[in-house]
């Protein structure tokens, strides 16, 4: 694999075209704005996404989807509420053998489907692959070292993958479930809200601490529901990304959570960001899911509670904490 495109030009997106540049791949980036082709192009960096990096001249940038028509593989980076739509557009330029790499994190609102199941219904045939992990843009985008799960089904196409993508600062682990491989990603952006409202708070480390664990005791459960295999959750894509994204308010979901403990409004925090917050989607769903299911996901509840139907921050979580007392499997 010598060619790859990249189908969407937000942080992700512009960071993952620049670590397969380095890595030797010849890369074309699509991105929707034509602000971010122009300044991709024209200064070597991304204005809008992913403004204090600075990217290789061999990367360019297009935004004309035909373009990806010629690549070896396509890494698929739009918003996960919207990467159905953007990979029915595209399926029209791209052959059969084409594996699709699925890096967004989410869960499809309106079906409930993985994206795996949305893409493989677009383009059905194409080899499907996920690749997910402990990654926030701006580091990879600087070269600094991270890990990541490259899951594909096909173990040939898997590790094409891993060899076309891999570099010593980019170190990506081949795995077969690319179920799991989806659903620690999905969900860890619901609980990092979760423990920036705990920072907002202001109610301490420990609080922290008890909600990834707990967290993590959700995300098990939810995976045992779709099959997915418990080593999978327990890697880079599921308690590595959870780690990572619930630590740091680099995390923009839980920099969205901490703003709401901290007082302000859902509404009133997205009406100033340009970037994706997963989690406020993924939320909906999951608690859906979890209820229909009877799923015991009281974290997750509570995110919707305060996100989706306005309850009182202080309020809910005073109710989470008064939770009757359980086992701790
Ligand atoms: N930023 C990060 O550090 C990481 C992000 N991801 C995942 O990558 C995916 C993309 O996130 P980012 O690149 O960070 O996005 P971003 O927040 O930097 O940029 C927003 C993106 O959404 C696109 N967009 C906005 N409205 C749209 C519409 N109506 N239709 C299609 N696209 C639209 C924009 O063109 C832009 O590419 C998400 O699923 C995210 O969870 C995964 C790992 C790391
Ligand atoms: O997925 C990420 C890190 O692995 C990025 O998290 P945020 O979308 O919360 O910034």
């Amino acid at each position: 694999m010598q060619t790859i495109g990249v189908l969407g030009g937000g942080a992700w997106g512009t960071a993952l075209a620049a670590a397969a540049t380095r890595a030797g791949r010849d890369t074309l980036l699509w991105a929707r704005e034509a602000e971010v082709v122009a300044s991709v192009n024209d200064s070597h960096e991304n204005t809008l996404y992913l403004p204090d990096a600075v990217l290789d001249p061999a990367l360019k940038a297009t935004g004309n989807l035909a373009d990806l028509g010629d690549r070896d593989a396509i890494l698929l980076v739009a918003p996960a509420q919207h990467l159905r739509a953007m990979v029915r557009d595209l399926s029209q330029y791209i052959g059969g053998h084409v594996p699709l790499v699925i890096c967004s994190k989410g869960i499809e609102v309106a079906t409930g489907k993985l994206l795996s199941d949305a893409v493989a219904e677009e383009c059905p045939g194409n080899p499907v692959a996920v690749l997910s992990g402990p990654t926030f843009a701006i580091e990879v985008a600087r070269d600094m070292p991270c890990a990541l799960t490259l899951a594909a089904a096909d173990k040939t196409v898997g590790n094409q993958l891993v060899k076309a993508l891999g570099q010593p600062t980019f170190r990506t682990y081949y795995n077969h479930d690319v179920v799991g491989a989806q659903i620690g990603g999905a969900i860890k952006n619901v609980l990092a809200i979760a423990t920036g409202i705990v920072a907002g708070l202001g109610i301490g480390e420990n609080a922290r601490a008890a909600v990834i664990t707990r967290g993590l005791a959700e995300i098990m459960r939810f995976g045992a529901l779709y099959g997915a295999e418990r080593e999978t959750l327990m890697g880079l894509s599921g308690l590595g990304d959870l780690i990572l994204t619930c630590s740091s308010t680099q995390s923009r979901n839980m920099s969205l959570g901490k703003a709401i403990g901290e007082g302000r409004t859902f509404a009133d925090i997205m009406a100033e960001r340009r970037s994706v917050a997963e989690g406020a989607h993924t939320v909906e769903i999951v608690h859906k899911i979890a209820v229909d299911k009877g799923l015991e996901m009281p974290i997750t509840a509570a995110v919707y509670q305060i996100l989706k139907e306005g309850q009182d921050v202080r309020t809910v979580t005073e109710a989470l904490l008064a939770r009757p007392f359980t086992s701790e499997s």
